[in-house]
């Protein structure tokens, strides 16, 4: 797994997590402090789990957390909580018969650094309602209640688990936007779960691929655009045994004659192997997001099949 450089927000260190039908971990991963992470992965990889013990609010079995500089679970961390927002995957029951308003009152007195104008704003911004009960909102306007109020006190660390939930097109617009203002000042962190490509893209300076508990990689996200292609590549008498050896090789397939379509993480080593080798690069394309991850996928059953 590549090792990212920056300062960690968030360490992970050994974590492992046993539940019905469901094994996590172990984990060691570093959330860099000052970006955008995104986790992506099928359903039931682990993603919302890793969120809940950055939190608190699961323990894992085996392994600490580190939030901020802190350990997490220890009673002295009322003030690394001050510093982190947090939007979850599902609206909390019950907080359903509170107005939204109530909400954010009683948030004002837990957080010290609650800006009431910044709230005023945000809901303007959103153009939602306060004055409504949480459990009668729609689920998008609950939704942006809820992600105005984790902005609300400007946390140094915001959670965000699958932000764009129910939201229509000009709210995710919106939301978009206050997420990269919420990053200007540059010593901010989200780590952030999407199943969004779009969002992805837009938002994510790193990003870290989960499947079934485990972290298949941890990417810089230029880097894993600008590395993942796919190539069709010709050559006189081309053998698939000879292009199955270009550089950072994922797949290769022939599509007739002594043409074959090959899925390299090493675009850039490859394009050189191909021309050291006189074969011809016919054309080429980079990888999306959701290509990417079921290329890794397939290499890890591979890899779990193997051994
Ligand atoms: N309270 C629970 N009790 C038992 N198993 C649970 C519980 N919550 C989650 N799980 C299981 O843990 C696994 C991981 O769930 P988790 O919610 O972390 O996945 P996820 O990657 O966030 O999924 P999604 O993309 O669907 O939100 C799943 O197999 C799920 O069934």
């Amino acid at each position: 797994m590549e090792e990212l450089r920056e300062e960690a927000a968030i360490r992970f260190n050994g974590i492992a997590k046993r539940k019905p039908n469901f094994k996590l971990g172990p984990i060691t991963l570093e959330i860099p402090a000052g970006y955008i992470t995104a986790i992506v992965g099928p359903n039931g990889s682990g993603k919302s789990t890793l969120f809940k013990m950055a939190l608190d609010l699961e323990k894992p079995d085996d392994g600490t957390v580190t939030v901020l500089g802190h350990a997490v679970g220890r009673s002295d961390d009322a003030h690394m909580k001050q510093r982190i927002g947090y939007l979850p995957e599902e609206p909390s029951e019950h907080e359903s018969k509170l107005k939204a308003s109530e909400k954010a009152r009683f948030n004002s007195f837990w957080y010290e650094s609650w800006d009431v104008n910044r709230y005023q704003e945000l809901l303007l911004t959103l153009q939602v309602n306060d004055n409504l009960a949480l459990g009668k909102m729609s689920k998008g306007m609950r939704r942006k209640c809820d992600f105005a109020i984790a902005l609300s006190h400007s946390p140094d660390l915001l959670l965000l688990d699958e932000p764009s939930s129910g939201l229509d097109p000009l709210a995710w617009k919106t939301m978009i936007e206050l997420l990269h203002r919420y990053m200007e000042p540059g010593d901010r962190t989200i780590l952030m779960t999407s199943h969004i490509v779009e969002e992805v893209k837009r938002l994510a300076d790193y990003i870290v691929f989960m499947a079934q508990g485990r972290v298949l990689g941890v990417y810089e996200k230029d880097e894993l655009f600008s590395s993942w292609f796919t190539f069709f590549v010709r050559g006189e008498g081309l053998a698939e045994h000879k292009i199955a050896g270009i550089p950072g090789q994922c797949g290769v397939d022939s599509i007739g004659g002594s043409t074959f379509r090959i899925t390299t993480n090493r675009a850039f080593d490859a394009e050189q192997w191909c021309e050291a080798e006189g074969l011809q690069i016919v054309s080429r394309q980079a990888l999306e997001l959701d290509e990417i991850m079921s290329t890794l996928l397939l290499q890890d059953q591979r890899g779990k099949r193997k051994s």
